[in-house]
């Protein structure tokens, strides 16, 4: 024997207000769109049909439409069968053209009411019906007396404790958000409450103002553009904000959405691509899929598609503004720099924007890298901020120019561009390379100072380093350490070989260190301009030279901020204390 199922109302009104939709406040979105839904119907018999949807506010609200209306038949069938619609085609395809699709929409109203009553009449003919619904199930249908106009009047009664959802003030706020844009003539208590037409659609660029406005009620702030946008396979069209000021590029910007201008939400995400963050949308489309509560956009290919065209808009749009206005090209890349950084590593005309209006933290302070190079002939790159802002007072008292890349996307984006133009043009600068740059001493002095080296050299052995002799600029410099990343490479494998225990592994690491020059990882370059240096030459005394060696070498790891490793803190307390000891007059 076969059975149907029975549906508890109760359960499912529970289900869509605690686990479908986000609030109460749906059930305005779902009387808005059957009334819209039915006028759309009614337009198909009658195309001039008035397009009017009514609501009163109060104890009891009253929605009431121009629509097409129902049979006493089409009561029973659509309105009180669950999961029934007039919304699909014979094949159970949603109707273009139409909002509503699933058959219980009508079910929302429980969820602020404890009745329903609808009146209607049908456009196709026959008297008017009552129907009348209470949140438990049961309902009855009855013949009207009188005259009844073609079209449908929903009627709320508040249940306990939700009397405030049905109230004007709480009411107009909703219709307002969610048909704003709907093609009816709303009105709320005799007031014409939405606009009824896409702010965009009649704009041209003269009204650009209009446009501005809608931005500021919308999202509160004055864009800097407004740029129109249109995916026609998803039936979409809308506007693009530009916001004026920097935003932080971790933020997810999130949008504005109606579908068939019946708004989904206000914080819908997903809808540009992430290093679009500093864009803000409303737009409407036909073809883009709710989710079921449709107050997100369902993750399809229609929505990748979407993401992608948009995000190819923005960029064209910002290639052009560079092109006809570069003045403001310049001042929007600097107040979103970090999402057209991220957008230049994959998209060359983008990286000549950045390497035109970007600045870098050069010697120079900050500039474009184009501006760099004009003055410099090539752009020469540090990968590393503390390297860079150790070695940068030293290149520029000798007129080197040193370009920072040690910030986000910088190093990428660097080495895109030695890609494209060759080293000869942009290339990554070894901090050896440097010594190259810097004047030998003076005979004098290098031979009185190499004496003092010898005499300390155990300071310096300790911790790996070579000394280097050198005249340079700033002279209030001492010493500087410059680090052999390829060195310290070879030394930790060699390490490594050591202390593996495997013959094969160590045979392997063995030939890669082969052939390797024996200089140190690190050489501390003593600057014999300095004062402190010259003094350094004249000492008789080889543990004071020892101890300020030590110091001296102590001092420039942490100029450069590299990482302090046991034996360096051990150094520096050492010669801290020793020299304290001195000082106060130990030794
Ligand atoms: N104002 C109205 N005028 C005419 N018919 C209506 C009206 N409201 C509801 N109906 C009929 O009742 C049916 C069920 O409505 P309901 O709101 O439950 O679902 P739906 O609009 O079809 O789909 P969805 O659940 O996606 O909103 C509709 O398909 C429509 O035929």
């Amino acid at each position: 024997m076969s059975h149907t199922f029975r549906v508890d109302l109760r359960g499912i009104i529970d289900l869509l207000s605690h686990h479908l939709y986000s609030s109460p406040r749906v059930y305005v979105r779902e009387l808005l769109q059957n009334a819209v839904d039915a006028i759309t119907a009614r337009r198909e018999l009658d195309p001039s049909c008035p397009a009017d949807v009514t609501i009163t506010c109060g104890p009891v609200l009253t929605i009431t439409d121009t629509g097409v209306g129902l049979t006493e038949t089409e009561v029973h069938e659509l309105l009180s069968t669950l999961g029934r619609t007039s919304k699909r085609d014979d094949l159970g395809f949603a109707r273009e053209g139409f909002l509503g699709q699933f058959g219980v929409g009508m079910l929302s109203c429980f969820l602020v009411a404890s009745s329903v009553t609808v009146v209607t009449r049908s456009a196709r003919g026959g008297p008017g019906v009552r129907w009348e619904a209470d949140s438990s199930g049961n309902y009855t249908v009855s013949a009207v007396d009188g005259d009844v106009p073609v079209g449908t009047t929903v009627s709320l009664s508040a249940s306990r404790g939700n009397e405030h959802w049905l109230e004007a003030d709480v009411v107009r706020p909703l219709v307002v958000d969610y048909g704003d844009l709907l093609p009816a003539v709303v009105t709320l208590d005799g007031a014409r409450v939405t606009r009824g037409v896409r702010p965009w659609d009649s704009l041209d660029a003269a009204e650009d103002a209009d446009l501005s406005e809608y931005c500021e009620q919308v999202f509160g702030f004055t864009p800097f553009e407004a740029i129109p946008i249109e995916v026609e396979a998803a039936g979409l069209t809308g506007v693009a904000f530009v916001l004026p000021s920097g935003v932080h590029p971790g933020t997810r910007q999130t949008h504005r959405v109606y579908l068939k201008r019946m708004l989904v939400g206000d914080n819908v995400e997903g809808l540009l691509p992430d290093w679009a963050y500093f864009v803000r949308c409303v737009v409407d489309a036909s073809a883009i899929r709710p989710t079921a509560s449709r107050e997100s956009l369902y993750q399809d290919e229609m929505l990748l598609a979407v993401r992608e065209e948009l995000g190819e808009q923005i960029r064209d749009w910002l290639i052009r503004l560079d092109a006809l206005e570069p003045r403001r090209a310049g001042e929007l890349l600097a107040a979103h720099h970090l999402g057209i950084k991220s957008l230049a590593r994959s998209d060359d005309e983008m990286l000549r924007l950045v390497e035109r209006w970007l600045p870098f933290e050069t010697t120079d302070g900050p500039i474009p890298l184009r501006q760099f190079k004009r003055k410099h002939g090539a752009i020469l790159y540090i990968p590393d901020v503390d390297e860079f802002h150790q070695l940068a007072p030293v290149a520029a008292a000798q007129g080197l120019g040193l370009v920072n890349a040690g910030y986000a996307y910088d190093l990428e984006l660097l080495n895109r561009l030695s890609a494209l133009d060759g080293a000869s043009v942009a290339r990554r600068v070894a901090p050896t390379e440097l010594l190259a740059a810097l004047a030998d001493p003076e005979p004098g002095i290098e031979t009185a100072l190499r004496l003092r080296l010898s005499e300390g050299a155990a300071a310096l052995d300790r911790h790996d380093c070579d000394a280097v002799i050198r005249d340079f600029d700033p002279v209030s410099l001492p010493a500087l350490l410059i680090t052999n990343a390829e060195q310290q490479r070879k030394l930790d494998t060699e390490q490594t070989a050591e202390e593996v225990a495997d013959p094969l592994w160590a045979e392997l690491l063995g030939q890669l260190t082969a052939g390797s020059s024996s200089s140190r990882p690190e050489q501390l370059v003593l600057n014999c301009r300095n004062p402190l240096v010259q003094r350094l030459a004249r000492l008789n005394d080889p543990s004071l030279v020892e101890l300020t060696l030590e110091s001296l070498y102590v001092h420039a790891v942490l100029q450069a901020r590299r990482a302090m490793r046991p034996k360096d803190t051990a150094a520096l307390n050492r010669s801290f204390l020793e020299l304290l000891d001195r000082a106060v007059g130990g030794k």
